[in-house]
């Protein structure tokens, strides 16, 4: 496979997963125009039957060959772009209404069909967003070559495109390392950051603007931080690393940051204890208890309430109205209830009965994005369930663009975790399960997993049950007091890209008592150093010796995140010849063989004075 063709798949694969925004605004329109539009009904009726010729369009569809895509393609090229944001805007709804009414006049127009649409996606901001509109609103065999076409843009770049070029895109990090193409190294993790790397210039240049001018505007400037390429890893991918945009003494607060989600650890659900939007502490007698509460959810005041049911409870455990009102138009009263009751209820036990996080974590960041993206569609609504500020404001970005790019481990999917969540959606709205596919649910749920932070303030708990699940599969979060001490998990996006150290020069603190992440400087900081922070526990127990508590830290990283650490600390404890292979925690070439080699080092008996054992840590070491 050539490496363009490669970038390509890679661009769809993207473009299928990340974006669930067209498909929530189309479950949501077509359901209010069903229940509300009486011409819209005998529309749907006449499509009925129209449906019943798709076969023989599919087959004139299959009978379009390469050479007209290709050609028509060359035309669409050579137009001239309109440039203002208005004769965009033309521009685009002039293109789709082409494309409708084309689609309307027979096979025999669908390749004029799709070239229309394919002129609009030209001009749109968010063409992964309009991609999956289309695929749920355009006939297949036009959508067929609307794919076809922006595969063949892709993979064939033009000489010298007509529109404005898209920023040059250096080759070269920082340090002068090449960049890598494409990913490399076992599939255990993996990141959407690859959008990076697709960068044929000329082809799709909204596209590749957005791609490549993304770190201009994350972090927010308030956050006083940016992103920058840092080293290569053992896989040949390029990291991403946090410096420091001015500087900070020890103990000043870098940022500040809400959670995109946050939850209560499963034991803490329903016990009255705390806040279940913001995490407070909640003194006796204090909680807001919502009546036939499917969690047993408390609130710390009206405003967390409100907040938590527009965000996602109503929709997932809650019989109220989830949509804004004005596109609510009696979904409640249409009688759909039970069918939510008996969804939901499902849900919930799976979710108790499991005690993990991750589900419940992913269902309510699967629940924000429904939220905001039905807010989007009623102006003046979006307040409730608005995100906090990430992306410098002025321009387009939104989640998804910062989603796509986070880096995750491929999770372990129970076979119903999906299935039960995708019947709480289709409950509540019909066509809304559809946003969620196997593979969408895994990337977010590995998303999630990968890059939480601990919650834990005032010293954190020592009353959390410990885990039985087998190392390999216990979940872990970033936190530096240890996951055993932390009450919930969070999802931030700044924070979810400082790298580790065990001596980090950085702590996250929630010491207002929330679930509100405080960067702490920890050591002096200048402009354009580097900021880590410390994943793990990294202090030594009463319990254990230095050599111990190193080992702890170290399998940690190893079975939580996959590295072995080489921090300045790391290194310098590991001096001596016998733990120098120490090092090798099985890191790098092949996953797989972590788990065991972190075993046998935790007991340590990883370094027998023995030949290294073939099939494990020799294989591993570079
Ligand atoms: C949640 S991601 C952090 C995001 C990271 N900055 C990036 O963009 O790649 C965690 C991953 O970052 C890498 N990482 C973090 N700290 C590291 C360190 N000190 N040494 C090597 N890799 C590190 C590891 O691959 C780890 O699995």
């Amino acid at each position: 496979m050539s490496s363009s063709s490669s970038r390509t798949s890679t661009l769809f694969t993207i473009a299928g997963v990340t974006a669930l925004g067209g498909l929530v605004a189309y479950a949501v329109y077509f359901d209010y125009k069903r229940r509300t539009d009486d011409d819209f009904r005998r529309k749907l009726r006449k499509e009925k039957k129209k449906a019943k010729s798709l076969k023989s369009d599919t087959e004139a569809a299959q009978t379009i060959k390469p050479e007209q895509i290709r050609a028509a393609l060359l035309k669409v090229r050579d137009e001239a772009l309109p440039t203002s944001v208005d004769e965009k805007e033309q521009y685009f709804l002039a293109s789709v209404d082409a494309g409708e009414r084309l689609c309307g006049q027979g096979p025999m127009f669908q390749l004029e069909a799709a070239l229309s649409f394919y002129r609009a996606l030209r001009v749109y901001p968010s063409p992964v967003d309009l991609v999956m509109i289309y695929q749920k609103t355009v006939p297949p065999p036009v959508f067929k070559i609307v794919m076809d076409m922006m595969q063949l843009d892709v993979s064939e770049p033009p000489a010298s495109p007509k529109s404005a070029p898209s920023k040059p895109r250096s080759t070269t990090s920082e340090e002068g390392e090449e960049t890598s193409p494409t990913r490399t190294g076992p599939p255990s993790e993996t990141s959407s950051q690859e959008w990076d790397n697709v960068t044929d210039p000329g082809s799709q240049p909204a596209v590749q603007r957005r791609i490549e001018d993304y770190y201009d505007f994350f972090p927010a400037k308030h956050m006083n931080v940016s992103v920058h390429d840092g080293p290569l890893d053992l896989k040949g991918v390029k990291r991403k690393i946090i410096k420091a945009e001015k500087d900070f003494a020890p103990g000043d607060v870098i940022y500040k940051e809400e959670p995109l989600v946050a939850i209560l650890d499963l034991d803490l659900q329903g016990q009255g204890t705390h806040c279940t939007y913001c995490l407070r502490h909640i003194q006796k007698g204090m909680a807001i208890k919502p009546d036939n509460d499917r969690l047993d959810s408390v609130y710390c005041s009206k405003d967390c309430q409100v907040k938590c049911n527009v965000q996602s409870q109503n929709l997932l455990f809650s019989l109220e109205p989830y949509l804004p009102p004005e596109l609510d138009a009696g979904v409640v009263a249409a009688g759909n209830n039970e069918e939510r009751d008996t969804a939901q209820a499902a849900f919930a036990k799976f979710i108790k009965s499991k005690g993990k996080s991750a589900p419940l974590m992913s269902a309510r960041f699967v629940g924000r994005q429904v939220a905001m993206e039905t807010a989007k569609m009623v102006p003046g609504h979006a307040a409730l369930a608005e995100l906090p500020r990430f992306v410098e404001d002025g321009n387009d970005y939104g989640l998804y663009d910062h989603i796509e790019r986070l880096r995750f481990i491929e999770p372990t999917v129970e076979a119903d975790e999906v299935t039960l969540l995708r019947k709480v959606l289709a409950a509540a709205l019909p066509g809304l399960e559809t946003a969620v596919n196997d593979e969408q649910y895994a990337m977010w749920k590995g998303k999630m997993l990968y890059n939480a932070y601990g919650i834990c303030y005032g010293g954190g708990r020592d009353d959390k049950p410990p885990s039985t699940d087998r190392p390999e599969d216990q979940e872990r979060t970033r936190t530096p007091y240890g996951t055993s001490r932390q009450i919930g998990s969070g999802l931030y996006p700044v924070s979810a890209y400082l790298r580790h150290s065990c001596s980090p020069n950085a702590r996250p603190s929630f010491s207002n008592g929330t679930s509100e992440l405080h960067l702490i400087a920890s050591s002096p900081l200048k402009k354009g150093d580097e900021i880590t922070v410390s994943y793990v526990d990294t202090t030594q127990h009463a319990d254990e010796t230095a050599e111990e508590a190193r080992r702890r830290r170290r399998v940690e990283l190893a079975r939580g995140w996959k590295f072995k650490c080489e921090c300045e600390r790391c290194l310098k404890e590991l001096d001596t010849k016998e733990v120098a292979a120490e090092l090798e925690l099985g890191v790098g070439r092949d996953e797989s063989k972590v788990e065991r080699t972190a075993e046998r080092l935790a007991k340590g008996t990883a370094f027998p004075a023995r030949p290294l054992d073939q099939d494990t840590e020799a294989d591993a070491l570079d």
